[in-house]
């Protein structure tokens, strides 16, 4: 006679949930929120607020307040389905020893770098640790239980340890909204590709520093190339949740 069998002491249950078909090009994609994180890129003052570094750097940050209140909506879904919400947050120590010296590339491409040079009155500001550009935007506060990964160059894969937390969590799968499309985000999505996870932006919870053409350019990168490319609606209807 067979008995049920009891648990081992100390025993962690392994989360199974149905998977689901989410919308996206070039096609749907199946995905277990189990095995499913998102990732909110660079929600930080300096890159989505009037008067943050890319406003004064000259960028169009126009339609941050959209993606903002998008990236939102399809957080709190995210949270409700179970799926593990992660922010990125961009930048260094408020003396830049982490932004590297001019034996580093970042130190001639950062445009962060690069206006506070032009501009000494901003030193210290921009994307410094412990001020107001670096922080994350109010509206996009995290919330008990997510994870919060600084990182100190575009790509959050890199000496940063994301990999980590996620493998550690059974991770496969990366949802990715934020700032800026053509450089954070895809940074990180093209990192996330080559250490196998699969990749998803929400292209309307992204916004692109540059003109128009670098936001089609990054999508149409990812949706050929690196991943899959869907929308915040057919995100929260694809995982149950209304975007309330
Ligand atoms: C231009 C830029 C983009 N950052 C990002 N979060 O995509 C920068 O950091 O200088």
């Amino acid at each position: 006679m067979s008995e049920p069998m009891s648990e081992p002491a100390g025993f962690v249950p392994v989360i199974t949930r149905e998977a689901v078909t989410l919308p996206a090009r070039p096609e749907p994609i199946r995905l277990n929120p189990a095995e499913t994180a998102m990732i909110i890129v660079d929600m930080q003052n300096a890159y989505a607020s009037p008067g943050g570094y890319l406003d004064i750097a000259g960028f169009d940050i126009a339609g941050c307040e959209k993606v903002i209140a998008r990236a939102a909506v399809a957080a709190d879904a995210a949270r409700r389905a179970g799926i593990q919400v992660i922010y990125f947050q961009n930048g260094w120590d408020p003396d830049y020893k982490e932004a590297g010296t001019p034996a580093s590339p970042n130190w001639h491409k950062s445009n962060a770098l690069k206006t506070m040079r032009k501009r000494p009155e901003l030193a210290g500001t921009l994307l410094a640790k412990g001020g107001w550009d670096y922080a994350l935007v109010e509206a996009l506060a995290p919330k008990p239980g997510d994870l919060v990964v600084p990182k100190p160059r575009y790509s959050g894969f890199f000496n940063t340890n994301i990999d980590s937390l996620l493998r550690a969590r059974g991770i496969r799968n990366i949802v990715f909204t934020g700032v800026a499309t053509n450089v954070c985000v895809e940074s990180s999505l093209r990192d996330a590709f080559h250490l196998e996870y699969f990749g998803i932006v929400l292209e309307d919870a992204t916004h692109a520093a540059g003109p128009d053409f670098a936001q089609k350019a990054a999508l149409y990168n990812i949706e050929t190339f690196f991943g899959w490319v869907s929308t915040v609606a057919d995100f929260c209807g694809a995982i149950g949740q209304s975007p309330e």
